[in-house]
């Protein structure tokens, strides 16, 4: 009922759903009785005919023909009145799917991006994909379907009772079997989608492997294409024959409606004559015609109603499940967002007994890790793969809920912070960043698309980055097109992309700059260019970048050290060096080896 009811709140939000329920209704109306008038047209047809042929009355085939006319002209009307239901039920499911999908893609979008850690939530989400708007409209067309099919039924059941009860029975009792079949096979379909939903994200995986552009060169260079091959073909087959196992058990079901049509069609004959031989009954050729197609049309409404109630049941499970990816977490994202951060910080970042792990019981990735930063301060995260340098910061900038500890920003728990406040605060450039394909313009506009037309800042930013000479000289200049899969437009190197998104965290409005290795592809002068001139780049900001080279977190005001999740040293390069531990460790290894190509050793 919930379902129904929320499917109907989906569909009357706007004119196109109110006309298409109003027109569905009167449809199923109509044609609940059109059936049983037809039939009751046609005896009358046959009747008259049948006496004009006994009586010679000429009038009466006239009357024939007029019956024969209104015999088209309600074929004609129940046309028309389906074929106006056809065209709004296009129009109703295409603005839903528009709809739906948008709520589906701004929620994702929105989603706390721990979700994205668990495998069950792209399982249902990928449950979720296809027409969205045909699951959603489908509960309110069963329910009128139900209505046409209940009124037809209800017609011929009080016509035939008027001959005898044992027709009427006749077509409820071979209804049975079926009813109990359709509904299992109902079950079946549902879970046998829940279930193979893992097993086709898999497949889709492996076919993304095999043909996407980013894995071309590495699926050549190890000859994985068959190796792939193999495995996607063997997963799609074992779907495929799954989903055939139930397509076999829904023909049988069909077998059996027409085994016992044609069963019931024969005994409800049968059973006719057998009555007029015993002289039970006296009908005419027309009556004896509306009889049997009766009999024939209960039971198809029947069957209808039976299957019309397994989509309803099958119809209802889609939506609940849809309502439910819907409620997951939108609470927690909204819940205690309600202040915002002034401008200019005054009090800086302070992170206090941070622990945390991904996701409940697994084993903690931070533990217990406490440090300031003041505001403009620089600040270096370093420390060996895995120590937790990408999830500290991950965690500073609200990505991930803390659990444990308290981060505060400005003197404000970053829990009660609204998250747009914060995103607008905060710039990142993650390691893995997004190589968008779009001009080299929107790129780097992506940082603040408010300002997007601004040229001069975007051209600013470039040169600090030191990429604008090399689009200065690009015939479309900052238009260019970066990428070649939407269209046809320019590649570029790792560090050019790199300088690109870079340029794209200078050009946002942040008060804080965070930057995951940001020159890790670039040559050694360019890195040494944005270190050089770090302090004019990011000017008053507050910035933090993880660099596995330590040469360049000197230029830091402070050093903070990662090692298997905690913070074990933190000070400038200098405070670190004396102390001779962890950090003086990882920079004489890191010297050694420029030290020894220096002499020619290496
Ligand atoms: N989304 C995730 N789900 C589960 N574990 C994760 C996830 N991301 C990272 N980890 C684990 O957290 C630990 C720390 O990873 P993190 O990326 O923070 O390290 P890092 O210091 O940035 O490493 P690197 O220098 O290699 O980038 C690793 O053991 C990693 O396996």
């Amino acid at each position: 009922m919930d379902s129904l009811k929320k499917s109907f709140s989906f569909i009357l939000r706007n004119r196109t759903g109110k006309i298409w329920v109003a027109l569905t209704a009167i449809a199923a109306l109509f044609e609940g009785f059109v059936p049983f008038i037809l039939v009751w047209i046609t005896k009358s047809i046959f009747d008259l005919v049948a006496k004009a042929l006994r009586t010679s009355q000429s009038d009466l085939y006239l009357h024939a023909i007029w019956m024969l006319l209104l015999f088209v002209l309600i074929n004609l009307l129940a046309a028309a009145i389906r074929f106006m239901n056809e065209f709004y039920t296009q129009k109703t499911q295409s603005r839903l799917d528009h709809d739906l999908e948008y709520l589906l893609i701004k929620k994702v979008a929105n989603d706390p991006i721990s979700n994205f850690d668990i495998p069950d939530y792209h399982n249902h989400f990928s449950r979720l994909q296809g027409s969205v708007g045909n699951k959603i409209i489908l509960p309110v067309q069963n329910i009128f379907a139900t209505l046409k099919q209940t009124i037809s039924c209800v017609t011929f059941i009080c016509y035939l009772t008027t001959i005898h009860w044992s027709l009427v029975l006749l077509a409820i009792v071979s209804c049975i079997p079926l009813i109990v079949m359709q509904f299992k096979l109902v079950r079946v379909r549902f879970f046998t989608n829940l279930y193979q939903t893992p097993l086709f994200r898999e497949i889709n995986y492996l076919k993304y492997l095999l043909t996407a552009r980013e894995n071309v060169k590495e699926i050549r260079i190890f000859g994985l294409a068959n190796h792939l091959l193999n495995k996607w073909s063997e997963k799609y087959l074992n779907r495929a024959s799954e989903i055939l196992k139930v397509q076999t058990k829904q023909t049988m079901l069909k077998l059996g409606v027409e085994i016992n049509s044609a069963l019931i069609y024969l005994l409800a004959t049968s059973t006719l004559l057998l009555m007029t031989r015993a002289n039970f009954i006296t009908f005419s050729i027309g009556d004896f015609f509306a009889i049997i197609q009766s009999v024939q049309n209960l039971q198809h409404s029947f069957n209808e109603l039976n299957s019309i109630f397994s989509k309803i049941y099958e119809s209802n499970m889609y939506v609940s499940d849809f309502q439910n990816f819907m409620k997951n977490d939108q609470e927690k994202s909204t819940q205690r967002d309600i202040k915002t951060l002034s401008q200019p910080l005054t009090k800086g970042i302070v992170v206090d007994k941070l622990s945390f792990s991904y996701g409940q019981g697994k084993t903690p990735v931070l533990e217990n890790v406490s440090f300031e930063i003041k505001p403009g301060e620089k600040v270096a995260i370093v420390g060996a793969n895995g120590s937790g340098k990408t999830t500290l910061i991950k965690c500073l900038i609200g990505l991930y809920p803390v659990s444990y500890g308290s981060i505060y920003i400005n003197g404000i728990d970053i829990n009660e912070i609204s998250k747009a406040d914060l995103r607008k605060n905060i710039t990142v450039i993650f390691q893995d960043f997004i190589k968008y394909h779009f001009s080299i313009r929107e790129n780097i506009a992506i940082g603040n698309v408010d300002a997007i037309s601004n040229l001069d800042e975007i051209s600013r930013v470039s040169q600090l980055t030191g990429i604008h000479e090399y689009i200065n000289v690009l015939p479309d200049q900052y238009e260019t097109k970066l990428g070649n899969v939407l269209t046809e437009g320019i590649d570029l190197s790792g560090g050019q992309w790199q300088k690109i998104a870079l340029s794209r965290a200078l050009f946002s409005d942040g008060q804080i700059i965070v930057l995951d290795e940001p020159t890790s592809s670039m040559d050694p002068l360019a890195e040494l260019d944005i270190f050089n001139s770090f302090e004019a780049l990011v000017s008053e900001k507050t910035a933090i970048f993880i660099s596995h080279r330590l040469a360049v977190s000197r230029i830091a005001d402070k050093i903070l050290v990662m090692k298997a999740g905690r913070l074990v040293e933190q000070g400038t390069h200098e405070e670190l060096m004396k102390k001779e531990k962890e950090y003086y460790s990882m920079f004489m290894a890191q010297a050694k080896w420029y030290e020894k190509d220096k002499s020619g050793v290496a």
